[in-house]
């Protein structure tokens, strides 16, 4: 079958001129979908255009203020998210939503005795939550353990789990694959693949293009809360989509080439030196020089020392080591991220829930609280001086927003990761150490932050950063230092680095020991709430 008979079919969801306002923000104004049984349907759209407003109208969540939605050709009105589960529509979030402290089973099966009829037998629940784990796990956990125990993968596939024993007919996943590790990541696509083949429809909303390649078939795009297009997933180009989402004819690729273009000077002065950091007891130390004007990637397995070391350069050491901030040829020890602030290091963390918002406060003062002192006026702080400064980064960064006095929580997810970078951008700081900073951030997005790395860095500044995504290095880094097993175990040059020899290197192998597909996806590393959606409806 042809893929265009195959849109052809009939839809099992469909949705017609849905709008939704949020008081001021029309989040979306008229979106329209059609997904037939058996597809992989992408969404794409910039951050704030609209997607996971439309993702909880389809679960119920939201109700929209227009439009309709249709359920294998019948029309429904879900008044709440048991009512999506009923009609078979469900959906599992970026953020991981499990209850710690209860078990595993209960975890796959949470919220389930209220959503369905005919409550499942005991035994039935262990066989189905067993039988799916194994086809996303390599080795399923006991089912009474608590899932706080497992890593944060696992836990999200439990999550996924919760969704695929109920035999959704459509499962939607709202960049719920960010928090799964490579291979879970790649059997989670293989189960979808069997499932899509019975018939099951995913839609698929996601910021990584690699994700989109290996599954969709075709490609909605979503721009400032319209549908614009849908394509076949072969048309779909990294430079098309960011034309589509955009509306302009500005190219994907061209800063980011500004970045990848620059040869740093070897002999620049060192900015920051690491020696002797060990990161787990054990692990060889890891010794590190950053020079002023370079872009260097860190990378590995996750859990296999990345993270710590970005923490160490921020931090400190978290035991034996040390991290110096050197000017002149001298250095001034950190072990503390006050010391590492006064000394001109700026840190964007990973986890920007748990570290970086202040939820309840406004846009305005999320973006400068680490500069409050800039914005007095004599003597009192000056919200005007604040909108000041934050009004360049906002065009820069196209932070897509209402009033900067709207609380931060009233952001897309990432636009809320902007006003973070935003922040410590604005420190003007000597070395930069950025944490996965544009996880959650859409395609063309990513290319404005590369473009401000890429000016930041011919002034001389350093930038460290962490990224789970293998493009955004092999476009960007100067060098990359791969991690393993709480150690540095490969460095790539810009000349060595391409998807192969990086992957290879997180296996702890070569190119030429043979191949190892896939990319790295991290974890949200945020806090884990008794809730099924976002918004705590369970
Ligand atoms: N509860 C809310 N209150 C006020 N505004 C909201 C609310 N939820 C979403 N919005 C606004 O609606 C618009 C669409 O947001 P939405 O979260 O749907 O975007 P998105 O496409 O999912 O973005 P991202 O890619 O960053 O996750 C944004 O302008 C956002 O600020």
């Amino acid at each position: 079958m042809n893929e265009q008979s195959q849109a052809e079919r009939p839809a099992v969801l469909e949705a017609a001129g849905l709008a939704k306002a949020f008081g001021a923000t029309r989040a979306l104004r008229s979106c329209s979908l059609r997904m037939p049984a058996g597809e992989v349907h992408a969404l794409m759209g910039e951050n704030g255009s609209g997607k996971s407003t439309l993702v909880k109208i389809l679960t119920g969540v939201h109700a929209p203020d227009s439009g309709t939605l249709t359920v294998d050709g019948r029309p429904v009105r879900f008044g709440g998210p048991a009512a999506a589960i009923r009609a078979g529509v469900m959906a599992v979030y970026q953020e991981v939503l499990v209850v710690g402290p209860r078990s595993v089973l209960e975890n796959v099966w949470l919220g389930a005795d209220g959503v369905f009829r005919r409550r499942v037998a005991e035994a039935d629940k262990r066989s189905r939550a067993a039988a799916v784990l194994a086809e996303l796990l390599e080795q399923v956990p006991d089912l009474d353990t608590p899932v706080e125990q497992l890593s944060l993968s696992d836990r999200q596939a439990c999550g996924i789990a919760r969704a695929l024993v109920r035999g959704p007919k459509v499962l939607i996943l709202d960049e719920a694959t960010s928090a799964l590790d490579v291979a879970t990541r790649d059997r989670l696509f293989r189960a979808v693949a069997r499932r899509k083949a019975e018939g099951m429809s995913v839609l698929f909303v996601s910021h990584r293009m690699d994700e989109v390649d290996a599954i969709a078939d075709r490609v909605s795009v979503l721009r400032s809360g319209e549908s614009v297009v849908t394509l076949d997933a072969a048309e779909a180009t990294t430079a098309e989509l960011v034309r589509l989402m955009t509306g302009s004819e500005h190219l994907a690729g061209a800063s980011a080439a500004d970045v990848a273009g620059r040869a740093p000077d070897p002999a620049a002065p060192v900015l920051l030196r690491a020696a002797g950091v060990r990161l787990h007891p054990g692990a060889e130390p890891v010794d590190f020089e950053l020079r002023a004007g370079e872009v260097v990637g860190l990378a590995g397995l996750e859990g296999h020392g990345q993270d710590a070391f970005i923490k160490a350069l921020w931090e400190g050491p978290p035991g034996e080591g040390s991290v110096l901030r050197t000017v002149d040829g001298t250095g001034a020890p950190i072990r503390s991220e006050q010391q590492a602030a006064a000394a001109g290091i700026g840190y964007v963390p990973r986890d920007r829930r748990a570290e970086a918002l202040f939820g309840t406060m406004s846009i305005r003062e999320n973006f400068s609280a680490a500069t409050l002192r800039q914005d007095r006026r004599s003597g009192l702080l000056s919200r005007r001086a604040a909108q000041e400064r934050f009004a360049p980064y906002r065009s820069a960064l196209k932070i897509r927003m209402g009033r900067g006095s709207d609380p931060v929580s009233t952001l897309s997810g990432g636009n809320q990761q902007k006003v973070v970078i935003a922040r410590w951008l604005a420190r003007d700081p000597q070395v930069l150490l950025l944490n996965d900073p544009t996880r959650g951030v859409d395609i063309g997005a990513k290319r404005d932050i590369y473009a401000l790395l890429a000016e930041l860095t011919a002034r001389g500044v350093a930038v460290v950063m962490l990224s789970t995504e293998v493009d955004e290095h092999i476009e960007l880094m100067d060098r990359v230092l791969v991690f393993r097993e709480g150690a540095l175990s490969a460095t790539l040059t810009r000349a060595e680095l391409t998807r192969q020899s990086l992957v290879a290197a997180f296996f702890g192998r070569t190119v030429d020991e043979g191949p190892v597909s896939g990319t790295v996806a991290g974890p949200d590393a945020g806090p884990t709430t008794p809730a099924l959606t976002p918004d705590g409806a369970a």
